[in-house]
């Protein structure tokens, strides 16, 4: 995937996909009449490697797991996983798939080989394999232990090993670093990591931007329910203007520096005590600035990272009309007219191969 493009832009991916997503929309009744989980997102997650999905609190991301998933029914669009529609013909592929959508339930007083030997049975995964998924996500020391000894890091490893069992290809995990601690956070990089670098398709959802900036070989950023960016993670942050400056300078200077860099083009933002400037080179800022007699205490250049193109993406787009600094939300001028009500979906089949469960919430 070597793109970077807007919503609704022009895809030009490289390559198989693992997934892919057409005008995928889902809507769910609430007491204010309906709500949007997801909305005509097309989502393209290429083969290999470890592709992060990212956006806010309720940008649907859980949702369209969920749909890849056969657990929650879409109102309309269409969705593939190696080229197999899904949930239709989920069953032809998901031997090819593992996921963690929710905690998994493991027996507390059973060691971890016991809770994956017992599950290999279960679905049918040959007993060898245990050992080897154990020793994938390094818990082959604890092997023998009781599970309920486990720390929270080691819980979710032994979750991901589960979804191993039956060497899928593509595993799916949901804010899989949710509620761990920072070297649990760096296990479950690692094993991403190391899966990614073994061929496999990883597709991770996630709010910890630096985490996935280190782990992610491309992104997939949503907003209220749409894709607002999708690219390599490079890519992303190369198009979002590169290198930016961050300027210190007196505050009686604050208000002139910035009409002065508004003149020759330039935006600055308040950043703390300080302005950022997007799209320019440090030298440059600070001639135009000194031209006009206002003298930087500070000047450096200030690398994009992956969490200043999201909030540049989304911080105008968190639910409940606020961004994320408080202020109103712009009305988005292409928001879709109320939805006409539509009957009931049928509840789809549990289709997923790892340990999540099948229960598909409030559904309309
Ligand atoms: N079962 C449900 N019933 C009603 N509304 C739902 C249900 N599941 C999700 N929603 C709504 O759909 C929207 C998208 O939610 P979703 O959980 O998919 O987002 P998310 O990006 O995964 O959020 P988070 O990161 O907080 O888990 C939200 O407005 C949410 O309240």
């Amino acid at each position: 995937m070597a793109d970077v493009r807007p919503p609704g832009g022009d895809v030009a991916v490289e390559g198989e996909l693992a997934i892919e997503t057409r005008g995928l929309r889902k809507t769910y009744r609430s007491v204010r009449g309906r709500r949007v989980g997801v909305e005509d997102l097309d989502l393209q997650v290429p083969v290999g490697g470890v592709h992060g999905f990212l956006g806010p609190n309720g940008s649907g991301k859980t949702t369209t797991i969920r749909m890849l998933l056969g657990l929650v029914r879409p109102d309309r669009g269409s969705a593939t996983i190696f080229g197999h529609d899904v949930p239709r013909h989920l069953p032809d592929v998901v031997g090819r798939v593992g996921a963690i959508v929710e905690s998994p339930t493991f027996f507390p007083a059973f060691s971890a080989r016991a809770n994956l030997r017992l599950l290999a049975d279960g679905i049918e995964a040959p007993r060898e394999r245990v050992d080897a998924v154990l020793d994938d996500v390094g818990l082959t020391g604890r092997a023998r232990d009781r599970y309920r000894t486990y720390s929270l890091g080691m819980k979710q490893r032994l979750a991901i090993a589960a979804t191993l069992l039956k060497d899928p290809d593509l595993l799916i995990f949901d804010e899989p670093t949710n509620g761990l601690d920072p070297a649990g956070i760096h296990e479950i990089r690692r094993t991403m990591r190391d899966l990614g670098d073994r061929g496999k398709t990883v597709l991770v959802s996630s709010h910890i931007l630096a985490e996935v900036e280190q782990v992610a070989d491309t992104v997939s950023i949503v907003a209220r329910g749409r894709l607002v960016a999708s690219g390599r993670v490079t890519d992303l942050i190369s198009g979002q203007g590169g290198a930016a400056v961050r300027v210190v300078v007196a505050p009686d200077d604050v208000a002139i520096a910035t009409s002065l860099l508004a003149s020759r083009g330039l935006v600055a933002r308040h950043e703390d005590d300080a302005l950022v400037v997007e799209g320019a080179d440090p030298a440059g800022v600070n001639r135009m600035l000194g031209e006009q007699g206002v003298w930087a205490r500070e000047i450096a250049p200030r690398q994009v990272d992956l969490e200043s193109v999201f909030l540049g993406l989304t911080q105008h787009e968190t639910p409940g009309g606020r961004d994320h600094r408080g202020g109103r939300r712009r009305r988005r001028r292409d928001a879709e007219p109320p939805v006409e009500p539509v009957e009931p979906a049928a509840t789809p089949a549990a289709t997923s191969s790892g340990t999540g469960r099948a229960d598909g919430g409030e559904e309309a």
